[in-house]
């Protein structure tokens, strides 16, 4: 009984701790890296990498995780048949209701390390874009999406970073193709479990993946973050890319006005 309240006692010490800066956390993290053996790999495969326990699992489960719950009741299911079937939480619903998740988007440190890593000055996306920085639930049997690229609809690249939260499954794998598109190289598949706090860091055009079905009473929540090397977008791929993602993600309800959240 004791045990068990130290154990709140000390879990919520570090809550509070958190909440004044988790910008430390994000550093700290950073600079365990060993940041050129890393970027050796992120081009040795293709412009992919995979950091097991970027930050620390505790601190996802307890700092980030809450918020992820808080935001379900707002999860838009989606279902293009063949393709995808899923939840998703827009970009616009996370700065209302989930602002934690921009911590780390938004964080200068973070992105001066992608920076680092990819070779190029990435900007975060336009604040319209619903998939900025926004939230995956895989929670029905069946969840999954296909093979695809995340394709740039930007005039610049598009970055796509994952971040685990919750890896409640055996069966939902991220599934990653690797050297696809170089003929001079043999496609590698990796099967990565995204547990909390694990990252996903790959140039969308360039990495061919998908993420297999989920089974019965299992749960898998993802965070992605999107970042771009010009965030401009000629209004007739912007149509594409907004209905695209009206339909195999938000709903079309992101794409309306919109009015400040009333708590
Ligand atoms: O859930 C994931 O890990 C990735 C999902 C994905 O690739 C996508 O929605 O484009
Ligand atoms: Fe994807």
């Amino acid at each position: 009984m004791n045990g068990a309240l130290n154990h709140q006692r000390a879990n919520m010490k570090l809550a509070d701790t958190l909440k004044a800066d988790l910008g430390a956390e994000i550093e700290q993290a950073i600079r365990s890296l060993d940041f050129d053996e890393l970027r050796q790999t992120y081009w040795r495969q293709g412009e992919f990498l995979f950091i097991k326990e970027f930050l620390p699992r505790e601190i996802v489960e307890q700092y980030l995780v809450p918020q992820a719950q808080t935001v379900k009741p707002l999860v838009n299911r989606n279902y293009v048949p063949g393709h995808k079937k899923g939840g998703s939480v827009s970009y616009f619903q996370v700065i209302d209701r989930a602002p934690r998740f921009l911590e780390l988007y938004r964080s200068p440190a973070f992105l001066e390390f992608l920076n680092r890593l990819v070779g190029a000055k990435l900007m975060l996306c336009p604040d319209s874009d619903p998939h900025s920085c926004a939230l995956y639930y895989y929670t029905e049997a069946g969840d999954h999406i296909g093979y695809h690229y995340d394709t740039s609809y930007y005039k610049g690249a598009r970055y796509t970073i994952l971040m685990g939260l919750v890896d409640r499954s055996e069966h939902c794998r991220l599934v990653c193709q690797l050297h696809k598109k170089d003929p001079a190289k043999t496609s590698d598949e990796m099967r990565l479990a995204t547990g909390p706090g694990d990252l996903v860091i790959f140039n969308g055009d360039r990495l061919w993946h998908a993420v297999t079905p989920l089974a019965e009473g299992e749960e898998r929540i993802v965070l992605t973050m999107e970042y771009v090397t010009n965030p401009d977008m000629n209004p007739v791929k912007r149509l594409y890319s907004n209905l695209k993602d009206a339909v195999a993600y938000f709903g079309l309800k992101a794409f309306l006005p919109r009015r400040p959240a009333s708590s």
